[in-house]
Protein backbone atom coordinates (compact mmCIF):
# COMPACT_ATOMS: atom_id res chain seq x y z
CA UNK A 1 0.00 0.00 0.00
CA UNK A 2 1.01 3.80 -0.53
CA UNK A 3 2.59 5.58 2.29
CA UNK A 4 1.37 9.30 2.60
CA UNK A 5 4.71 10.23 1.83
CA UNK A 6 6.20 8.96 -1.07
CA UNK A 7 8.63 11.38 -1.16
CA UNK A 8 12.66 10.13 -1.59
CA UNK A 9 15.60 11.46 0.51
CA UNK A 10 16.99 13.65 -2.55
CA UNK A 11 14.54 16.79 -1.66
CA UNK A 12 14.46 19.77 -4.08
CA UNK A 13 16.27 21.02 -7.03
CA UNK A 14 15.58 18.18 -9.66
CA UNK A 15 12.66 18.18 -12.16
CA UNK A 16 12.39 21.84 -12.67
CA UNK A 17 12.66 23.00 -9.80
CA UNK A 18 9.67 20.99 -8.04
CA UNK A 19 10.24 18.97 -4.67
CA UNK A 20 9.60 15.09 -4.30
CA UNK A 21 6.38 15.95 -3.07
CA UNK A 22 4.98 18.33 -5.57
CA UNK A 23 6.04 15.54 -7.95
CA UNK A 24 4.26 12.66 -7.07
CA UNK A 25 1.11 14.76 -7.00
CA UNK A 26 1.24 15.45 -10.39
CA UNK A 27 3.83 13.45 -12.19
CA UNK A 28 3.21 9.81 -12.42
CA UNK A 29 6.45 7.53 -12.13
CA UNK A 30 5.56 5.61 -15.15
CA UNK A 31 2.90 6.14 -17.77
CA UNK A 32 1.99 3.61 -19.90
CA UNK A 33 0.00 5.67 -23.43
CA UNK A 34 -1.71 3.30 -25.79
CA UNK A 35 0.50 -0.01 -25.72
CA UNK A 36 0.72 -2.59 -28.42
CA UNK A 37 2.31 -5.67 -28.11
CA UNK A 38 1.48 -8.04 -30.89
CA UNK A 39 3.01 -11.58 -31.61
CA UNK A 40 2.99 -12.28 -35.27
CA UNK A 41 2.91 -16.36 -35.87
CA UNK A 42 3.03 -18.04 -38.97
CA UNK A 43 4.99 -20.76 -37.65
CA UNK A 44 2.82 -24.09 -38.70
CA UNK A 45 3.94 -25.80 -41.64
CA UNK A 46 0.08 -25.29 -42.92
CA UNK A 47 0.73 -21.40 -42.94
CA UNK A 48 4.22 -21.75 -44.58
CA UNK A 49 2.93 -24.10 -47.62
CA UNK A 50 -0.28 -21.67 -48.16
CA UNK A 51 1.74 -18.85 -48.15
CA UNK A 52 -0.66 -17.06 -45.75
CA UNK A 53 -0.23 -13.66 -44.35
CA UNK A 54 1.22 -13.78 -40.77
CA UNK A 55 -1.53 -13.58 -38.22
CA UNK A 56 -1.14 -10.95 -34.94
CA UNK A 57 -2.36 -12.31 -31.69
CA UNK A 58 -2.94 -9.00 -30.16
CA UNK A 59 -1.96 -9.74 -26.63
CA UNK A 60 -1.69 -6.26 -25.55
CA UNK A 61 -3.62 -4.10 -27.63
CA UNK A 62 -4.23 -0.45 -26.74
CA UNK A 63 -3.60 -0.38 -23.06
CA UNK A 64 -2.81 2.76 -21.40
CA UNK A 65 -2.79 3.86 -17.65
CA UNK A 66 -0.40 5.62 -14.52
CA UNK A 67 1.39 4.14 -11.45
CA UNK A 68 2.32 6.79 -9.30
CA UNK A 69 4.94 6.51 -6.97
CA UNK A 70 5.06 4.90 -3.94
CA UNK A 71 1.21 3.03 -4.73
CA UNK A 72 0.74 -0.40 -6.06
CA UNK A 73 -1.36 -0.58 -9.25
CA UNK A 74 -2.72 -4.53 -9.86
CA UNK A 75 -3.39 -5.88 -13.17
CA UNK A 76 -6.24 -8.70 -12.76
CA UNK A 77 -7.59 -10.56 -15.24
CA UNK A 78 -7.95 -14.22 -16.62
CA UNK A 79 -5.02 -16.06 -18.11
CA UNK A 80 -4.13 -15.25 -20.89
CA UNK A 81 -5.59 -11.57 -21.33
CA UNK A 82 -2.48 -10.12 -21.31
CA UNK A 83 -0.98 -9.25 -17.90
CA UNK A 84 2.74 -10.50 -18.05
CA UNK A 85 2.99 -9.57 -21.76
CA UNK A 86 2.31 -5.70 -20.42
CA UNK A 87 4.92 -5.74 -17.34
CA UNK A 88 7.26 -7.14 -20.05
CA UNK A 89 7.06 -4.68 -22.38
CA UNK A 90 6.84 -1.97 -20.30
CA UNK A 91 10.24 -2.86 -18.58
CA UNK A 92 11.45 -3.10 -22.28
CA UNK A 93 12.23 -6.93 -21.60
CA UNK A 94 9.95 -7.61 -24.84
CA UNK A 95 9.56 -4.95 -27.94
CA UNK A 96 6.95 -2.92 -28.04
CA UNK A 97 4.64 -2.82 -31.53
CA UNK A 98 3.39 0.72 -30.62
CA UNK A 99 2.58 2.97 -27.77
CA UNK A 100 4.77 4.69 -25.28
CA UNK A 101 6.00 4.28 -21.75
CA UNK A 102 7.48 6.75 -20.03
CA UNK A 103 9.32 6.06 -16.95
CA UNK A 104 9.78 9.48 -14.22
CA UNK A 105 9.07 11.41 -17.55
CA UNK A 106 11.59 9.82 -20.02
CA UNK A 107 10.18 7.66 -22.77
CA UNK A 108 11.80 4.21 -22.61
CA UNK A 109 11.79 3.11 -25.90
CA UNK A 110 14.03 6.23 -26.74
CA UNK A 111 16.45 5.48 -23.68
CA UNK A 112 20.11 4.05 -24.59
CA UNK A 113 22.99 3.95 -23.05
CA UNK A 114 23.79 5.02 -19.51
CA UNK A 115 20.23 6.55 -19.47
CA UNK A 116 18.88 2.95 -20.23
CA UNK A 117 21.71 1.25 -17.90
CA UNK A 118 20.09 3.56 -15.19
CA UNK A 119 16.44 2.68 -16.22
CA UNK A 120 17.45 -1.18 -16.16
CA UNK A 121 18.22 -0.44 -12.16
CA UNK A 122 15.72 1.44 -11.22
CA UNK A 123 12.52 -0.74 -12.72
CA UNK A 124 13.25 -4.23 -11.73
CA UNK A 125 10.76 -7.51 -11.95
CA UNK A 126 9.84 -10.68 -9.72
CA UNK A 127 8.27 -13.66 -11.73
CA UNK A 128 6.12 -15.78 -10.58
CA UNK A 129 8.14 -19.01 -10.54
CA UNK A 130 10.67 -19.20 -8.22
CA UNK A 131 11.77 -22.54 -9.25
CA UNK A 132 12.55 -21.68 -12.73
CA UNK A 133 13.71 -18.43 -12.05
CA UNK A 134 17.00 -19.05 -10.00
CA UNK A 135 19.77 -20.77 -11.60
CA UNK A 136 20.40 -23.95 -9.87
CA UNK A 137 24.28 -24.16 -10.61
CA UNK A 138 24.73 -20.34 -8.49
CA UNK A 139 24.81 -20.10 -4.71
CA UNK A 140 22.18 -17.45 -3.43
CA UNK A 141 24.91 -15.35 -2.59
CA UNK A 142 25.87 -15.23 -6.31
CA UNK A 143 22.53 -14.86 -7.35
CA UNK A 144 21.29 -11.40 -4.96
CA UNK A 145 25.29 -10.42 -6.33
CA UNK A 146 25.48 -10.78 -10.01
CA UNK A 147 23.04 -7.52 -10.66
CA UNK A 148 25.53 -5.94 -8.63
CA UNK A 149 28.20 -7.27 -10.73
CA UNK A 150 26.53 -6.30 -13.86
CA UNK A 151 25.76 -3.00 -12.97
CA UNK A 152 29.85 -2.96 -11.55
CA UNK A 153 28.13 -1.36 -8.68
CA UNK A 154 30.49 -0.30 -4.76
CA UNK A 155 33.46 -2.25 -3.91
CA UNK A 156 33.93 -6.01 -3.48
CA UNK A 157 34.04 -5.75 0.01
CA UNK A 158 30.84 -3.60 -0.29
CA UNK A 159 28.94 -6.07 -2.63
CA UNK A 160 29.77 -8.71 -0.05
CA UNK A 161 28.04 -6.78 3.10
CA UNK A 162 24.96 -5.30 0.61
CA UNK A 163 24.15 -9.12 -0.18
CA UNK A 164 24.09 -9.99 3.12
CA UNK A 165 22.04 -7.18 4.28
CA UNK A 166 19.41 -7.73 1.30
CA UNK A 167 18.83 -11.64 2.77
CA UNK A 168 18.35 -10.79 6.15
CA UNK A 169 16.28 -8.08 5.29
CA UNK A 170 13.86 -10.72 3.24
CA UNK A 171 14.23 -12.69 6.26
CA UNK A 172 16.72 -15.70 5.39
CA UNK A 173 20.23 -15.98 7.04
CA UNK A 174 23.49 -14.27 5.96
CA UNK A 175 24.56 -17.93 6.77
CA UNK A 176 22.61 -19.27 4.04
CA UNK A 177 24.99 -17.03 1.45
CA UNK A 178 26.54 -20.47 0.04
CA UNK A 179 23.82 -22.76 -0.51
CA UNK A 180 22.25 -23.60 -3.71
CA UNK A 181 18.58 -22.47 -4.81
CA UNK A 182 17.37 -26.34 -4.62
CA UNK A 183 17.56 -26.44 -0.51
CA UNK A 184 15.18 -23.68 0.12
CA UNK A 185 11.90 -23.53 -0.01
CA UNK A 186 9.52 -22.48 -2.51
CA UNK A 187 9.00 -19.34 -0.20
CA UNK A 188 12.42 -18.62 0.61
CA UNK A 189 13.33 -18.93 -3.21
CA UNK A 190 10.76 -16.21 -3.72
CA UNK A 191 12.26 -14.14 -1.01
CA UNK A 192 15.52 -14.44 -2.68
CA UNK A 193 14.30 -13.68 -5.82
CA UNK A 194 13.10 -10.61 -4.08
CA UNK A 195 16.58 -10.09 -2.77
CA UNK A 196 18.21 -10.07 -6.24
CA UNK A 197 15.10 -7.48 -7.34
CA UNK A 198 16.68 -5.10 -4.71
CA UNK A 199 19.82 -5.23 -5.21
CA UNK A 200 20.29 -2.47 -7.15
CA UNK A 201 18.02 -0.30 -4.98
CA UNK A 202 14.94 0.29 -7.63
CA UNK A 203 12.21 2.35 -7.33
CA UNK A 204 9.77 -0.17 -9.46
CA UNK A 205 9.07 -3.54 -9.33
CA UNK A 206 6.64 -6.04 -11.59
CA UNK A 207 5.39 -8.31 -9.58
CA UNK A 208 4.13 -10.96 -11.74
CA UNK A 209 1.93 -13.66 -9.79
CA UNK A 210 4.59 -13.37 -7.18
CA UNK A 211 2.89 -16.00 -4.49
CA UNK A 212 0.80 -17.90 -7.09
CA UNK A 213 3.38 -20.81 -7.01
CA UNK A 214 3.45 -20.91 -3.46
CA UNK A 215 1.07 -22.72 -0.59
CA UNK A 216 -1.40 -20.23 0.50
CA UNK A 217 0.15 -20.18 4.28
CA UNK A 218 2.88 -19.23 2.38
CA UNK A 219 1.64 -16.56 0.41
CA UNK A 220 0.17 -13.94 2.96
CA UNK A 221 3.87 -14.02 4.64
CA UNK A 222 4.99 -13.00 1.01
CA UNK A 223 2.72 -10.57 0.92
CA UNK A 224 3.13 -8.70 3.94
CA UNK A 225 7.35 -8.43 3.32
CA UNK A 226 6.75 -7.28 -0.17
CA UNK A 227 4.11 -4.48 1.60
CA UNK A 228 6.97 -3.84 4.43
CA UNK A 229 9.82 -3.36 1.84
CA UNK A 230 7.82 -0.95 -0.40
CA UNK A 231 7.23 0.91 2.94
CA UNK A 232 11.04 1.23 3.90
CA UNK A 233 12.57 1.71 0.64
CA UNK A 234 9.81 3.54 -1.09
CA UNK A 235 9.09 1.00 -3.74
CA UNK A 236 6.48 1.43 -6.49
CA UNK A 237 4.68 -1.28 -7.45
CA UNK A 238 2.77 -3.15 -10.47
CA UNK A 239 1.31 -6.21 -9.32
CA UNK A 240 -0.11 -8.82 -12.01
CA UNK A 241 -1.83 -11.68 -10.44
CA UNK A 242 -5.70 -13.50 -11.94
CA UNK A 243 -5.78 -13.84 -8.09
CA UNK A 244 -8.96 -11.25 -6.59
CA UNK A 245 -7.69 -11.96 -2.86
CA UNK A 246 -3.98 -11.04 -3.42
CA UNK A 247 -4.93 -8.02 -5.28
CA UNK A 248 -7.28 -6.67 -2.07
CA UNK A 249 -4.30 -7.18 0.07
CA UNK A 250 -2.18 -5.58 -1.08
CA UNK A 251 -3.08 -2.97 -4.30
CA UNK A 252 -4.60 0.53 -3.79
CA UNK A 253 -5.61 0.91 -7.59
CA UNK A 254 -6.78 -1.56 -9.77
CA UNK A 255 -6.66 -2.56 -13.19
CA UNK A 256 -8.88 -5.02 -15.10
CA UNK A 257 -7.57 -6.58 -18.28
CA UNK A 258 -9.92 -8.42 -20.77
CA UNK A 259 -7.94 -9.60 -23.92
CA UNK A 260 -5.96 -7.47 -24.42
CA UNK A 261 -7.82 -4.34 -23.22
CA UNK A 262 -8.12 -2.88 -19.92
CA UNK A 263 -11.77 -2.23 -18.90
CA UNK A 264 -11.78 -0.81 -15.93
CA UNK A 265 -9.75 0.79 -13.73
CA UNK A 266 -9.98 2.92 -9.79
CA UNK A 267 -9.29 2.27 -6.47
CA UNK A 268 -9.46 -1.04 -5.00
CA UNK A 269 -12.04 -0.84 -2.31
CA UNK A 270 -14.36 0.85 -5.18
CA UNK A 271 -13.40 -1.88 -7.55
CA UNK A 272 -14.33 -4.48 -5.07
CA UNK A 273 -17.80 -2.48 -3.41
CA UNK A 274 -18.67 -0.82 -7.42
CA UNK A 275 -17.92 -2.68 -9.86
CA UNK A 276 -19.34 -1.16 -12.87
CA UNK A 277 -18.07 -3.40 -16.04
CA UNK A 278 -19.72 -6.53 -16.17
CA UNK A 279 -16.72 -8.18 -16.78
CA UNK A 280 -15.32 -7.32 -13.67
CA UNK A 281 -18.47 -8.14 -11.54
CA UNK A 282 -18.46 -11.72 -13.54
CA UNK A 283 -14.98 -12.17 -12.18
CA UNK A 284 -15.56 -10.65 -8.67
CA UNK A 285 -18.51 -13.35 -8.78
CA UNK A 286 -16.53 -16.35 -9.67
CA UNK A 287 -14.03 -16.03 -6.70
CA UNK A 288 -15.21 -19.01 -3.75
CA UNK A 289 -16.85 -17.51 -1.00
CA UNK A 290 -15.09 -17.02 2.69
CA UNK A 291 -18.56 -17.69 4.73
CA UNK A 292 -20.63 -20.26 4.62
CA UNK A 293 -23.70 -17.99 4.14
CA UNK A 294 -22.28 -16.65 1.12
CA UNK A 295 -21.24 -20.15 -0.28
CA UNK A 296 -24.83 -21.14 0.03
CA UNK A 297 -25.65 -17.84 -2.82
CA UNK A 298 -25.00 -19.73 -6.36
CA UNK A 299 -21.51 -18.74 -7.53
CA UNK A 300 -21.87 -17.74 -11.00
CA UNK A 301 -19.07 -18.44 -13.67
CA UNK A 302 -18.00 -16.74 -16.75
CA UNK A 303 -19.41 -18.53 -19.31
CA UNK A 304 -17.04 -19.94 -22.32
CA UNK A 305 -13.74 -19.28 -22.98
CA UNK A 306 -11.84 -16.14 -23.56
CA UNK A 307 -11.82 -15.68 -27.23
CA UNK A 308 -8.80 -15.97 -29.49
CA UNK A 309 -6.32 -13.04 -29.37
CA UNK A 310 -5.21 -13.58 -33.12
CA UNK A 311 -9.50 -13.01 -34.29
CA UNK A 312 -10.89 -11.13 -31.43
CA UNK A 313 -14.90 -10.28 -31.40
CA UNK A 314 -15.66 -6.49 -33.37
CA UNK A 315 -16.80 -3.91 -31.40
CA UNK A 316 -16.09 -4.78 -26.99
CA UNK A 317 -14.52 -8.27 -26.54
CA UNK A 318 -16.49 -8.99 -24.08
CA UNK A 319 -19.47 -9.11 -25.61
CA UNK A 320 -19.25 -12.21 -26.70
CA UNK A 321 -19.70 -13.77 -23.23
CA UNK A 322 -20.89 -10.75 -21.14
CA UNK A 323 -24.66 -11.27 -19.46
CA UNK A 324 -25.38 -7.57 -20.10
CA UNK A 325 -25.23 -7.30 -23.61
CA UNK A 326 -27.18 -4.55 -25.00
CA UNK A 327 -29.72 -5.11 -27.65
CA UNK A 328 -31.04 -2.68 -30.13
CA UNK A 329 -33.12 0.29 -28.88
CA UNK A 330 -36.02 -0.72 -30.44
CA UNK A 331 -36.16 -3.93 -29.35
CA UNK A 332 -38.24 -5.40 -25.95
CA UNK A 333 -36.39 -8.34 -24.93
CA UNK A 334 -35.43 -9.94 -22.22
CA UNK A 335 -31.50 -10.48 -21.08
CA UNK A 336 -31.38 -14.37 -20.95
CA UNK A 337 -33.83 -14.13 -24.41
CA UNK A 338 -31.58 -12.02 -26.43
CA UNK A 339 -28.32 -13.93 -25.03
CA UNK A 340 -29.99 -17.14 -26.24
CA UNK A 341 -30.55 -15.35 -29.74
CA UNK A 342 -27.04 -13.72 -29.72
CA UNK A 343 -25.71 -17.14 -29.47
CA UNK A 344 -27.46 -18.86 -31.58
CA UNK A 345 -26.04 -15.96 -34.24
CA UNK A 346 -22.38 -16.59 -33.73
CA UNK A 347 -23.15 -20.12 -34.22
CA UNK A 348 -24.35 -18.96 -37.64
CA UNK A 349 -21.90 -17.00 -38.55
CA UNK A 350 -19.11 -19.54 -37.56
CA UNK A 351 -21.41 -21.84 -39.14
CA UNK A 352 -20.64 -23.99 -36.54
CA UNK A 353 -24.58 -25.66 -36.80
CA UNK A 354 -24.68 -29.29 -38.17
CA UNK A 355 -27.09 -29.79 -40.85
CA UNK A 356 -25.92 -33.25 -41.86
CA UNK A 357 -28.83 -35.34 -40.16
CA UNK A 358 -31.50 -32.79 -40.98
CA UNK A 359 -30.86 -33.35 -45.17
CA UNK A 360 -30.17 -30.39 -47.06
CA UNK A 361 -31.65 -28.44 -49.94
CA UNK A 362 -34.97 -29.47 -52.21
CA UNK A 363 -37.09 -29.20 -49.07
CA UNK A 364 -40.95 -28.58 -49.99
CA UNK A 365 -42.80 -25.68 -47.39
CA UNK A 366 -44.10 -28.65 -45.08
CA UNK A 367 -40.39 -30.16 -45.07
CA UNK A 368 -38.58 -26.61 -44.43
CA UNK A 369 -41.27 -26.16 -41.60
CA UNK A 370 -40.43 -29.25 -39.98
CA UNK A 371 -36.90 -28.77 -40.59
CA UNK A 372 -36.90 -25.13 -39.01
CA UNK A 373 -38.87 -26.47 -35.72
CA UNK A 374 -36.14 -29.69 -35.48
CA UNK A 375 -33.03 -27.37 -35.49
CA UNK A 376 -34.91 -24.93 -33.41
CA UNK A 377 -35.09 -27.75 -30.79
CA UNK A 378 -31.45 -28.65 -31.05
CA UNK A 379 -30.30 -25.04 -30.93
CA UNK A 380 -32.24 -23.58 -28.16
CA UNK A 381 -32.65 -24.32 -25.19
CA UNK A 382 -36.12 -22.89 -24.05
CA UNK A 383 -38.75 -21.24 -26.18
CA UNK A 384 -38.67 -17.65 -27.66
CA UNK A 385 -41.78 -15.48 -27.52
CA UNK A 386 -43.68 -14.57 -30.60
CA UNK A 387 -42.19 -12.12 -32.43
CA UNK A 388 -38.47 -13.42 -31.64
CA UNK A 389 -39.49 -16.87 -32.48
CA UNK A 390 -40.43 -15.64 -36.03
CA UNK A 391 -37.50 -13.91 -36.45
CA UNK A 392 -35.32 -16.84 -35.46
CA UNK A 393 -37.87 -19.34 -37.72
CA UNK A 394 -37.10 -17.00 -41.01
CA UNK A 395 -33.25 -17.63 -40.38
CA UNK A 396 -33.30 -21.01 -40.21
CA UNK A 397 -35.71 -21.49 -42.91
CA UNK A 398 -32.50 -20.08 -45.04
CA UNK A 399 -30.04 -22.80 -43.39
CA UNK A 400 -32.58 -25.09 -45.14
CA UNK A 401 -30.89 -24.57 -48.46
CA UNK A 402 -27.53 -23.80 -46.17
CA UNK A 403 -27.58 -20.31 -47.26
CA UNK A 404 -25.71 -18.97 -43.99
CA UNK A 405 -25.11 -15.92 -45.38
CA UNK A 406 -28.96 -14.78 -45.87
CA UNK A 407 -29.38 -16.43 -41.85
CA UNK A 408 -26.89 -14.35 -40.83
CA UNK A 409 -27.83 -11.42 -41.94
CA UNK A 410 -31.76 -12.19 -41.04
CA UNK A 411 -30.46 -12.25 -37.40
CA UNK A 412 -28.43 -9.22 -37.88
CA UNK A 413 -30.76 -6.94 -39.53
CA UNK A 414 -32.63 -7.54 -36.38
CA UNK A 415 -30.55 -8.59 -33.38
CA UNK A 416 -27.31 -6.44 -33.90
CA UNK A 417 -26.11 -4.63 -30.60
CA UNK A 418 -24.01 -1.67 -30.54
CA UNK A 419 -21.82 -3.86 -28.41
CA UNK A 420 -20.51 -5.18 -31.69
CA UNK A 421 -20.43 -2.21 -33.30
CA UNK A 422 -18.29 -0.48 -31.55
CA UNK A 423 -15.37 -0.95 -29.19
CA UNK A 424 -16.14 1.28 -25.68
CA UNK A 425 -13.13 3.57 -25.14
CA UNK A 426 -12.04 3.61 -20.87
CA UNK A 427 -11.99 7.43 -20.81
CA UNK A 428 -10.28 9.50 -18.14
CA UNK A 429 -11.03 10.36 -14.45
CA UNK A 430 -11.04 8.27 -11.11
CA UNK A 431 -12.86 5.27 -11.98
CA UNK A 432 -13.14 4.76 -15.60
CA UNK A 433 -15.02 2.15 -17.60
CA UNK A 434 -14.82 0.47 -21.08
CA UNK A 435 -18.26 -0.51 -21.48
CA UNK A 436 -21.78 1.07 -23.21
CA UNK A 437 -23.85 0.43 -20.47
CA UNK A 438 -21.91 3.80 -19.07
CA UNK A 439 -22.13 5.63 -22.31
CA UNK A 440 -22.70 9.27 -22.07
CA UNK A 441 -25.83 9.50 -25.17
CA UNK A 442 -25.15 13.32 -25.47
CA UNK A 443 -21.08 12.42 -26.30
CA UNK A 444 -21.71 9.00 -28.20
CA UNK A 445 -24.05 9.46 -30.45
CA UNK A 446 -22.06 11.02 -32.95
CA UNK A 447 -18.86 8.74 -32.73
CA UNK A 448 -17.65 6.86 -35.28
CA UNK A 449 -18.71 3.46 -35.34
CA UNK A 450 -15.14 1.29 -34.83
CA UNK A 451 -16.18 -2.43 -35.26
CA UNK A 452 -13.05 -4.58 -35.98
CA UNK A 453 -10.02 -1.78 -35.27
CA UNK A 454 -7.26 -2.40 -37.56
CA UNK A 455 -4.40 -1.30 -34.84
CA UNK A 456 -0.86 -0.40 -35.58
CA UNK A 457 0.92 -2.63 -38.52
N1 LIG B 1 6.04 -15.18 -27.37
C1 LIG B 1 4.76 -15.30 -27.70
N2 LIG B 1 4.40 -15.66 -28.95
C2 LIG B 1 3.09 -15.75 -29.29
N3 LIG B 1 2.06 -15.50 -28.46
C3 LIG B 1 2.37 -15.15 -27.21
C4 LIG B 1 3.73 -15.02 -26.74
N4 LIG B 1 3.71 -14.65 -25.44
C5 LIG B 1 2.40 -14.55 -25.09
N5 LIG B 1 1.61 -14.85 -26.14
C6 LIG B 1 0.14 -14.83 -26.18
O1 LIG B 1 -0.28 -13.55 -25.78
C7 LIG B 1 -1.46 -13.63 -25.01
C8 LIG B 1 -1.25 -12.93 -23.67
O2 LIG B 1 -0.32 -13.69 -22.89
P1 LIG B 1 0.14 -13.25 -21.43
O3 LIG B 1 1.07 -14.30 -20.91
O4 LIG B 1 0.61 -11.86 -21.48
O5 LIG B 1 -1.23 -13.32 -20.64
P2 LIG B 1 -1.46 -13.32 -19.06
O6 LIG B 1 -2.68 -12.54 -18.82
O7 LIG B 1 -0.22 -12.89 -18.37
O8 LIG B 1 -1.75 -14.85 -18.79
P3 LIG B 1 -1.03 -15.86 -17.78
O9 LIG B 1 -1.50 -15.47 -16.42
O10 LIG B 1 -1.55 -17.20 -18.22
O11 LIG B 1 0.45 -15.69 -18.01
C9 LIG B 1 -1.78 -15.12 -24.87
O12 LIG B 1 -2.74 -15.46 -25.85
C10 LIG B 1 -0.47 -15.78 -25.16
O13 LIG B 1 -0.67 -17.07 -25.72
Amino acid sequence: MSTDDASTADGTGANGGKTTDERSVDEPLVRVDDLHKYFWENDSVFDRLLGGEPVAVRAVDGVSFDVHRGETLGLVGESGCGKSTTGETLLRLQEATDGRVEFEGRDVYDLGGDELNEFRREAQVVFQDPFSSLDPRMTVGEIVRQPLDVHDVDTDAERRKRVRDLLERVGLSADQLDRYPHEFSGGQRQRIGIARALALEPEFLVLDEPTSALDVSVQAQVLNLLEDLQTEFDLTYLLISHDLSVIRHICDRVAVMYLGEIVEIGPVETIFEEPKHPYTEALLESVPRATTAERDRDRETISGDVPSPRDPPSGCRFRTRCPMVIPPDDLAIDQDEYRAIVNLRERIERRDVSLESLGEDDFDAGETRAFVTELKGRLLESDLSGRHEAVVDEALAHLASADWDAAAERLASTYESVCERRNPELGDGHHPVACHLYDDPESTSGTDERGDQAGPN
